[in-house]
């Protein structure tokens, strides 16, 4: 039988650039009430504590990727993406610029990084992403990190959107988005050109899409929960953050 040729690189980005510009978040209705200022605050506040629970996970699945890399070119190329995100003993790093957000937007950043409240939705999607890095092939798992080509436009529409409509919005409440501005490039860079280095058959390049298929998912149905909880119908589910809990 003959095999399928794999497509050359161009044809092989372009289809992975395609899944973004389908299925990427940027398109769910939820990041236009927030980036046009018509989400209200505890719309605002339901979306830093379910988002809390995807960032605090982030390091944790490049921690379980790391895990599994014999290569030592590979685990250099890839650390910074924990210590971007969990910076140092001290200071620095994404979850606690993300905890000043969480402090700008009302809430108490203690009870956002305990977790509580974050809807059961959004601990599936989020933990299945984790599971996705820590068992699938490593081509695939660098591949469902490819969503971040994507995340520059929509941190800049949201620094703009944020500053344009909300009086807590400074640089210090907006400082991740500012950061991962500069960060994210740099692991697009790399993920993109190891994706396309090493996706050398027809049938690894359709695993390598099926990945990034999967992560858009993995954000979208986020914000299709915090949609049902929070906007339409407003049906909070049981143990999820209902408005007044976890102020400071
Ligand atoms: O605000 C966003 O829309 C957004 C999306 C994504 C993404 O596409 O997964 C990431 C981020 N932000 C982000 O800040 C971030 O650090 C990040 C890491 C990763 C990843 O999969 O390793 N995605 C994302």
């Amino acid at each position: 039988m003959l095999s399928r040729p794999p497509l050359d690189r161009e044809s092989f980005e372009a289809r992975l650039r395609a899944i973004g510009a389908a299925r990427y978040h940027d398109r769910h209705p939820f990041h236009a009430l927030l980036h046009g200022g018509q989400a209200s605050a505890d719309q605002v506040r339901a979306w830093v504590i379910n988002r809390w629970y995807y960032q605090s996970r982030i390091p944790m699945k490049d921690a379980a990727f790391m895990s599994r890399v014999t290569d030592p070119a590979l685990r250099r190329a890839w650390r910074s993406r924990i210590e971007d995100h969990d910076g140092g003993l001290d200071e620095g790093g994404g979850l606690r610029r993300w905890l000043r957000l969480a402090e700008a937007v009302g809430l108490d950043p203690g009870y956002v990084a305990s977790g509580a409240g974050v809807m059961p939705a959004t601990r599936f999607a989020v933990d299945a992403y984790v599971r996705f890095v820590r068992d699938m092939p490593l081509l695939d798992a660098v591949a469902s990190s490819l969503t971040e080509m994507f995340a520059p436009k929509i941190h800049a529409e949201r620094i703009e959107g944020l500053l344009q409509h909300y009086d807590f919005a400074d640089e210090t409440a907006l400082s991740y988005f500012r950061t991962r501005l500069a960060e994210a490039p740099r692991d697009v860079a790399f993920g993109l050109r190891h994706v396309l280095d090493h996706a050398d058959t027809a049938e690894k390049q359709d695993a390598a899409a099926d990945a990034l298929t999967f992560k858009t998912d993995v954000l979208w149905a986020q914000l299709d929960a915090l949609w049902s909880g929070y906007v339409e119908p407003g049906r909070i589910p049981p143990g999820a953050w209902q408005p007044g809990e976890g102020l400071r």
